[in-house]
């Protein structure tokens, strides 16, 4: 069957829904393909259940606080209102139905079904072949990525899947990984009362990140009880029924739990896309992009798939850039000079733009400050809980912020006015000659702005 349309967009996650979205709002006749759920993995695997997991073990963590700071408080936590929570008003028991009608009512049209490229402009869903007038968005995604341990493959091992869609925890969980999702992950189920045990190949946790950010999110994870590892790989995995068996390199004794999740990443898989249909490489790690996110001559790619970042709002953001480039409106090219990222623990963990050897690898000359919480009269006022500190990078030559971390209970709202400093390149000289409200978090901006050096 083949058809006429003017846009297919395969993958409708974050940045695929939102092109199909506002295209078909734009009069455009537009087909989206969707092979799982539309919304893709954000709303029913990542994102929004495990930030209502992360709410729901925070409270918990504040009730903990109460007999340092108010009294005295007795809490007895329950999974089942966290896994209640997520299937009837994250999920909806993971079916996609609003999500579908929400694109129909926009006037896109749903076609269900793993698509693939065909040739330019070309799109076919198993027996159907749909001709794009216009031209195709890719916004397929990523999937996680399992590290190549000898007997991992073999075991029923987790991915943030089970993670997420989980209805009971175990008593003890391993987590390969100590990223995003191995630490925001491990917080929570320690929280829940299970023992749970990160192992990080790299010497510190949030790798990518700053060194003092890694050295927080340890801090965070010990005092709920996670023991962590970092410096260390798996080079054996079994499971024998029951329980898994861990071994790490250099060391004889294994580790062994109930549950093994693996959180090391993800990638992208082109393999089974038909790049090579439109001149791009099927081995590769990612679709490279233009600023107006072009891959190919009629084709746009966005979100996880461009290796930009694999965050909710980078694929929106390109979505929205994707969109005005297919309709032929202005507008600048994506930047991504002041990235935000927010590790959703507790405390939260927040960073725009370039850490400091990111930077100095760039050849700037760079000046830092790092002050903690501690030293600011809302840090000290807050107590338990309170942990964290801000981070500055300024490119001394032009006197401007290049990124910036800001660490603490309302780190990751904390970073917005970092964000907009960053982006907009706001003179550091300028920054230091505002008013800070007294006595917010942020107020440690302006000390730290001091301290530069
Ligand atoms: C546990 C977890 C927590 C996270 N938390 C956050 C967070 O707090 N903030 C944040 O910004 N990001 C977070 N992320 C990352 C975020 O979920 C992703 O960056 C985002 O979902 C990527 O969007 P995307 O548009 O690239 O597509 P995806 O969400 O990856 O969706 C791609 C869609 O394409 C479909 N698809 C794939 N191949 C085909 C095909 N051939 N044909 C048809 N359909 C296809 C898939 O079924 C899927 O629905 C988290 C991720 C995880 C796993
Ligand atoms: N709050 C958020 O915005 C949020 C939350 C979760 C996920 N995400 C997104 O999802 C992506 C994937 O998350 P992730 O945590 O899986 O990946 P990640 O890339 O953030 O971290 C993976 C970690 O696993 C480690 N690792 C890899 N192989 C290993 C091995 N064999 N043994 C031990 N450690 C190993 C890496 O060194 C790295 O530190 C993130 O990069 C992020 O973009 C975002």
């Amino acid at each position: 069957m083949n058809e006429q349309v003017d846009v297919v967009v395969i993958g409708l996650g974050p940045g695929g829904e939102y092109a199909a979205g506002t295209l078909a709002e734009s009069g455009l006749e537009v087909v989206g393909v969707e092979a799982e759920l539309v919304g893709g993995e954000c709303p029913y695997w990542g994102c929004v259940p495990s930030k209502m997991m992360i709410r729901a073990g925070n409270t918990l963590a504040e009730t903990r606080r109460v007999s340092a700071l108010a009294g005295h408080a007795d809490v007895s936590p329950d999974w089942g209102r966290v896994a209640d929570r997520i299937r009837d008003e994250a999920t909806d028991d993971w079916n996609d139905q609003v999500a579908a009608d929400r694109l129909v009512a926009k006037g896109g049209r749903l076609v269900r079904g793993r698509g693939r490229l065909t040739g330019p402009r070309q799109v076919t869903v198993g027996e159907r072949v749909l001709q794009a007038r216009r031209g195709v968005v890719l916004a397929t995604g990523s999937r996680p990525r399992i590290p190549p341990v000898p007997g991992l493959a073999a075991t029923p091992y987790w991915t943030n899947r089970d993670a997420m869609a989980a209805k009971e925890l175990p008593t003890t969980m391993l987590v390969l990984g100590g990223g995003a999702i191995g630490v925001e992950v491990a917080q929570v189920f320690a929280r829940f009362t299970c023992r749970v045990t990160v192992v990080e190949g790299q010497d510190r946790l949030l790798s990518q990140e700053e060194p003092e950010s890694g050295e927080l999110a340890a801090q965070a994870l010990r005092a709920d009880g996670v023991t962590v590892l970092t410096g260390l790989r798996a080079r054996q995995v079994s499971h024998d029924g029951t329980e898994f068996t861990v071994f790490l390199e250099g060391r004889a004794e294994p580790l062994r739990a109930e549950r093994l999740l693996v959180a090391a990443g993800r990638y992208s898989e082109l393999a089974d896309l038909g790049v090579e249909t439109v001149g791009l490489d099927p081995a590769g790690r990612i679709v490279p992009t233009d600023g107006r996110m072009r891959a190919a001559e009629g084709l746009w790619a966005v979100g996880d798939i461009t290796g930009h970042g694999a965050f909710t709002h980078v694929s929106m953001y390109q979505a929205q850039i994707a969109v005005r480039d297919i309709l032929d409106r202005p507008g600048p090219d994506a930047d991504y000079g002041a990235l935000p990222r927010v590790t959703f623990t507790d405390p939260e963990i927040a960073a725009v733009g370039l850490t400091e050897r990111q930077a100095r690898e760039r050849g700037l000359r760079v000046r830092t400050a790092v002050l903690p919480n501690s030293s600011s009269t809302r840090g000290w006022i807050h107590g338990p809980g309170g942990e964290g500190f801000i981070k500055l990078v300024e490119d001394s030559d032009r006197g401007v912020l290049v990124g910036a971390t800001s660490a603490g209970p309302a780190g990751g709202e904390l970073l917005y006015g970092l964000n907009v400093a960053v982006h907009a390149e706001v003179p550091v000289e300028r920054l230091q000659n505002m008013i800070y409200t007294y006595p917010m978090f942020h107020r440690a901006i302006e000390p730290a702005l001091a301290a530069l050096r």
